[in-house]
């Protein structure tokens, strides 16, 4: 298949990188050199990566050093299929003409592509602040030339998969109340948000948190206007779910052997088998299953995990029934380098559209990641409010991509979602109030402290 190449066809192999002194470092590898200096994974706990392939997805191995002349060694090869050739046009650091056209004024336009600027009426309508913008001198212009060519395949409309009050919630050090887990929902559903995963039927001894499964999805039983998936590891969380009134329930199997066994304390093959009798059972009560593929980047315990057995993996699962299959980078290790290749492997054995994406952001890759599976031509994105969450048995692991930025950046991109990115961002305030954390999203961040800004104007 002639995906990837089409994707990467467009990226520049080197670019110069301005805070390391015009030092050439390859597209796919140069925003590590501006990743946090902290190792979260560890390496030692990739035992299986060559020297040469670590030393790509380390943040030490492109850290600028202080004297320029050995900066020219602080190149990295980027991976194998992509070529040596130099880019001759440096970054001049001009910068774009947003012209401020009048005091106290703050309308937010995301891109400059015509008709795919956007307002956030919705967000500012409610923090009046009307009549109050910047504008760009380019914000009439038309998709032409390269912005149509990168733009043009891109999904109209993108379906959000929150998983925030499972995904998120799962790894807490302290269990969150029932009703603050109710609450959340209730907020994150009247954002518009068409999917939220609510909970796990698993075992309780295995993630606390979770052990109030059934009194959460009882409160949403006959809720309409969203879906409700939650996880079910076996026919006896199935059974659970379908007694508390869940519709919806989601398998999880891994690509790594290692981490299905840390994970579900099974063999993937085991677990495929188990998955085979909840999606027969479900298929009795009409049910949908979604099914997860873990690691399908890297596994914390072995390392690089290879495409063909994420592909074999996510058929299985396809084969068995589940209607959709999120593809997970568990512990976030992943670059649009590596996911697009993952991605071919998976999309020449399951459709597309049967396809999602589940990114965690401990590299700060997840955005770039949705941005060339979109590309790919998938439309169903997972993500979790205020950037909460990771896995209890991925060590190292970290929040999930923030379900404001993905809305933020889909939106930007004219791309629609149906969800109101201020009732968003008030379930994350919410949450993270309770939690008494500052939100993981640079969303939520940023359009809070303008706002605030404004109103001291
Ligand atoms: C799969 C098991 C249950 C096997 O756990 P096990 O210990 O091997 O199971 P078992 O069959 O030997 O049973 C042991 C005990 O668990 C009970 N049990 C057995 N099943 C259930 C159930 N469904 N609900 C409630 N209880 C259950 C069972 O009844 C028994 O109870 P006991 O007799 O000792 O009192 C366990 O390993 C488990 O619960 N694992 C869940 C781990 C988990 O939830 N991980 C996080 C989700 S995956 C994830 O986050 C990744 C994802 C999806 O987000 C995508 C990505 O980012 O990559």
């Amino acid at each position: 298949m002639m995906l990837t190449p089409k994707v990467l066809s467009k990226c520049p192999r080197r670019i110069t990188c301005v805070t390391c002194a015009f030092v050439q470092v390859p597209f796919f590898t140069a925003s590590l050199m501006m990743s946090s200096l902290e190792e979260p994974l560890g390496i030692d706990n990739l035992p299986n990566w060559s020297a040469q392939k670590l030393q790509r997805f380390t943040s030490s191995a492109c850290r600028p050093k202080q004297d320029d002349s050995e900066m020219s060694n602080c190149t990295i090869e980027g991976r194998h299929h992509i070529s040596s050739y130099i880019c001759n046009e440096e970054y001049t650091g001009e910068r774009q003409p947003w012209e401020k056209i009048r005091p106290k004024s703050f309308t937010l336009r995301t891109s400059y592509f015509g008709r795919y600027q956007r307002v956030y009426d919705g967000l500012y309508g409610s923090r009046d602040l009307q009549g109050c913008y910047f504008s760009s001198s380019r914000s009439d212009r038309e998709i032409t030339g390269p912005t149509s060519k990168l733009l043009r395949d891109l999904p109209s409309f993108v379906n959000v998969v929150e998983v925030g009050p499972r995904d998120g919630l799962q790894n807490e050090k302290n269990i969150v109340p029932t009703p603050v887990k109710i609450e959340l929902i209730r907020r994150l559903v009247s954002s518009g948000l068409p999917v939220v995963e609510a909970t796990s039927f698993v075992s309780p001894k295995w993630v606390p948190q979770l052990a109030d499964a059934k009194d959460v999805m009882e409160a949403f039983r006959n809720l309409e206007g969203a879906r409700f998936p939650v996880l079910t590891p076996n026919l006896k969380g199935f059974e659970a779910a379908v007694a508390a009134g869940a519709k919806e329930v989601a398998v999880f199997a891994s690509a790594s052997e290692s981490f299905s066994k840390s994970n579900i304390n099974c063999s993937i093959k085991d677990s495929l088998a188990r998955y085979r009798d909840v999606t027969v059972a479900a298929k009795g009560f009409a049910m949908p299953v979604r099914g997860y593929v873990s690691c399908v980047v890297g596994c914390p315990i072995e390392g690089e995990v290879p495409p063909s057995k994420v592909a074999y993996v996510s058929k299985q699962l396809y084969d068995m029934g589940c209607s959709e299959i999120s593809l997970g980078d568990t512990i976030g290790v992943g670059t649009p380098g590596t996911v697009l290749p993952m991605l071919e492997a998976v999309m020449s054995v399951v459709p597309v559209q049967k396809l999602a994406v589940h990114f965690h952001d401990t590299y700060g890759q997840s955005l770039p990641n949705i941005l060339v599976s979109l590309q790919m031509g998938i439309s169903i994105v997972d993500s979790s409010i205020a950037g909460l969450g990771g896995c209890p048995y991925a060590k190292g692991a970290s929040g999930n991509v923030a379900t404001e930025d993905v809305v933020y950046m889909l939106h930007g991109l004219g791309i629609e979602t149906n969800v109101d990115l201020g009732k968003l961002m008030a379930a994350g305030d919410f949450i993270c109030k309770h939690l008494q954390r500052q939100s993981g999203s640079k969303t939520a961040i940023a359009l809070t402290r303008i706002t605030a800004n404004a109103s001291k104007m």
